[in-house]
């Protein structure tokens, strides 16, 4: 297979000097060959290709990890941490493995927290952080040093930065604060400041885009598991009973499909990305009808973006925003649940009927992360650490294809990761749940 592979570029400080990697020295490192990573080390962004093709072009990212040489005296490093956004587990993991891997690795002892968000920079106390007071945050769920929405005043932030004399800047977040971080990116370059900035891609929602996944995703996943064998038992021991659970997922609904996948108790699983409809031939109250009658139970499973479309709202709440601009949901399982009674009092009015509404969505994302995203945020961290110590800026760590790379953080920005709906893995969910096909049965219907 032949044809052009172009590297993606990666933003670096100029006025900063070479200097020898202390890893040389760390008793619990042997640097032998190999062990340092160079600029032509590099992540291919996809690994499946058609060998048939005569040509085609491939992208690469440069390989994460730690460089010879480092750009910054460990006794000038002033780093800042800051965490935004929704909570995630395993926030505190990465502050944790940020403040060891700078403290252990590179003997950074300047590493402060920015505590509640980007608003923190300028409105609160830097707080002082070391391997003691961070020793147990692994175990902890959210952030100890909060997070926030809102409150991103550019000058106010890269102000605060340069009084501080802050010369690194760790930004944990999601696709919001990533585009925040782009403009922090952008005005400390226009300020010509030797600031090394890197986003840490953080979202419940796994909605960032380019990398395989967001850290505390899969604990999400294994959580959402002990509410849908809730909704099950709860569903089952009902007469005609619905087990319906709302997970989070915004404008995607990876949680769902992931949860939906791994328990097997799923009947249906609604999702942002798709259009569904009740009534008529091939709607979701059709398929519960026949559902109702073979098994006399069903489980629901929607993630909180689904339907928001069809649910009924004034127009102030088609308005309401968030402190950072997202839209506002209304509650699509209470809506749910009240479309589902009146459906039901409709068809039978005489034959007994219950739904169950479970909603863990702020259980799932505050508790600390599983052992597999504990690890995944330690690889993050110290990737992260490896990149900004080299000098590089304005890049996101994260793993692609299993190996871990550094990005574009405007890259990352302005990609979403959506759940494909043409591909393997929702046919997968379909052929778990027998779920209608909504969108084929609404085409044939408007033919
Ligand atoms: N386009 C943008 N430009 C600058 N700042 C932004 C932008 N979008 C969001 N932010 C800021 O980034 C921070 C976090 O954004 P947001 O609340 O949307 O959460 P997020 O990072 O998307 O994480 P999550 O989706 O996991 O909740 C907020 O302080 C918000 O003001
Ligand atoms: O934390 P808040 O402001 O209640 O927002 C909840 C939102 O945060 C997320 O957990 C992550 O964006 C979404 O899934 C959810 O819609
Ligand atoms: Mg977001």
């Amino acid at each position: 297979m032949t044809g052009a592979t172009s590297i993606r570029k990666l933003p670096s400080l100029s006025g900063l000097h070479h200097r020898r990697n202390p890893l040389e020295d760390n008793p619990f490192f042997h640097p032998s060959d190999g062990f340092y990573i160079t600029t032509s080390d590099v992540i291919l962004a996809q690994v499946a290709y058609d060998l048939s093709a005569q040509s085609q072009s491939r992208v690469a990212y440069h390989r994460a990890g730690p460089r010879r040489e480092i750009m910054y005296e460990p006794s000038a490093v002033k780093a800042a941490i800051v965490t935004c956004g929704g909570l995630c587990p395993g926030m505190n993991t990465v502050i944790r493995e940020l403040v060891v891997g700078l403290w252990e690795l590179y003997g950074v002892r300047e590493i402060y927290g920015i505590p509640a968000g980007y608003r923190g920079f300028y409105s609160m106390e830097a707080v002082k952080l070391d391997p003691k007071a961070v020793h147990d945050w692994h175990k902890k769920g959210g952030t100890v040093l909060a997070t926030s929405r809102g409150g991103f005043h550019l000058h106010n932030i890269v102000d605060a930065i340069q009084l501080n004399g802050f010369n690194q800047v760790y930004i944990i977040g999601g696709d919001g604060t990533m585009r925040g971080a782009v403009e922090i990116f952008k005005e400390i370059t226009l300020r010509k400041l030797e600031v090394g900035i890197t986003g840490i891609p953080k979202t419940v929602d796994n909605d960032v885009g380019i990398i395989d996944r967001s850290f505390g995703f899969q604990t999400a996943v294994e959580m959402a598991q002990q509410a849908i064998s809730a909704a099950h038992v709860e569903a089952e021991s009902a007469v005609n009973g619905i087990g319906l659970v709302k997970l989070m997922g915004r404008s995607t609904g990876h949680i769902a499909l992931h949860a939906t996948l791994s328990s097997r108790d799923v009947d249906c699983c609604l999702i942002p990305e798709m259009d569904f409809y009740l009534e008529g031939k091939g709607g979701l109250f059709e398929f519960l009808e026949k559902r109702l009658k073979e098994r006399g139970h069903a489980v629901l499973v929607v993630a909180e973006g689904a339907g928001q479309e069809m649910i009924p709202r004034n127009e102030s709440q088609k308005q309401e925003r968030d402190e950072s601009g997202n839209p506002v949901f209304l509650d699509v399982g209470v809506w749910f649940k009240s479309v589902l009674k009146d459906w039901w009092g409709r068809e039978h009015p005489d034959e007994l009927f219950t739904v169950k509404y479970i909603d863990p969505t702020y259980m799932i994302r505050a508790v600390p992360a599983n052992a597999t995203d504990n690890l995944y945020c330690t690889l993050l961290a110290h990737s992260a650490i490896h990149g900004v110590m080299a000098g590089y800026t304005g890049f996101v760590p994260g793993p692609i294809n299993g190996n871990y790379a550094y990005i574009p953080l405007e890259e990352v920005a302005l990609t979403k990761n959506k759940v494909n709906m043409s591909d393997h893995k929702w046919a997968w969910v379909r052929s778990v749940t027998n779920q209608p096909d909504f969108e084929t049965n609404f085409k044939g219907q408007s033919l």
